[in-house]
């Protein structure tokens, strides 16, 4: 059997201690398969930030364990979740986090750089034009739409072919026809590349981009939906009583 892209086993996150702890994941056991699109979902504190950040070693467990493919990440001293970080692992987040003085393409190559590493000027021509940034490169971030910078941000996470990319609402800060440009061009490096992509989301219409949701209720898993469809995805939510948006 494939060995899952990311995994959680058992995966337990308390945040504080004693009386005001506040159990955040709750002995979690899911896998995502590579070169899959996957989306977690469900309602608000139900802990889909808190297991993103745990498996992409952002934030350590309580107890249990994380794995990245066959490495296990809990064990793991700061350096070396930082270097697995940087070189498996790319994020897309809500906030562009573009370094707003330097142009579209230093943005797009600075964690590479920083690695020492060079992109394959073939994978870069490609991932450039695929995602319509050829004649925005020379730009600063302020000089770009919220739709071109996330679409620049997406460029970065793919130009180094990571192991998986974590977008964490990814299209919170878009208008829905930017939204829906950025999510097809994931859905795309899915289906083209194998890409592995898992998502937090709280919209319907942006899991429904997915191969699979996984949802979570209070820190713990509480289904799963295969291709997903808008509808499909606000009917299990409200069998959660979560409100989606
Ligand atoms: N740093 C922290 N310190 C204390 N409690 C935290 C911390 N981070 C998260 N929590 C708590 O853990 C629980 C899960 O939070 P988390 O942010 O993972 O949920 P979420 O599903 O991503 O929520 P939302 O959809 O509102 O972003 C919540 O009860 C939250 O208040």
């Amino acid at each position: 059997m494939d060995i899952p892209a990311a995994r959680a086993v058992a995966l337990t996150k308390l945040y504080g201690d004693g009386e005001a702890a506040v159990r955040a994941l709750d002995s979690v056991d899911v896998g995502f398969r590579r070169g899959a699109f996957t989306a977690i979902m469900g309602p608000s504190g139900s802990g889909k930030s808190t297991l993103m950040h745990c498996l992409a070693g952002l934030d350590d467990a309580t107890t249990g364990r994380v794995y990245l493919g066959e490495t296990e990440l809990t064990g793991l001293d700061d350096r070396a979740l930082t270097e697995l970080r940087r070189d498996r692992i790319g994020f897309v987040f809500q906030a562009f986090n573009l370094l707003p003085v330097i142009t579209a393409e230093e943005n797009m190559l600075l964690p590479m750089r920083l690695a020492g590493i060079l992109p394959d000027p073939q994978w870069k021509h490609e991932v450039v034009t695929r995602l319509g940034l050829s004649d925005r490169l020379a730009h600063r971030p302020h000089e770009l739409s919220g739709g071109q910078q996330q679409r620049v941000a997406v460029a970065r996470a793919l130009l180094p072919r990571p192991d998986v990319i974590f977008a964490d609402e990814p299209t919170g800060n878009l208008d829905s026809h930017a939204g829906a440009e950025v999510l097809a061009l994931l859905r795309a490096s899915v289906r083209e590349i194998g890409q592995t992509v898992v998502m937090v989301t709280h919209d319907p219409a942006a899991a429904s981009y997915a191969d699979r949701v996984v949802l979570l209720a209070d820190g713990r898993v509480a289904g799963e939906i295969d291709s997903p469809t808008p509808d499909s995805v606000i009917e299990t939510m409200r069998g959660l009583g979560a409100r989606t948006c």
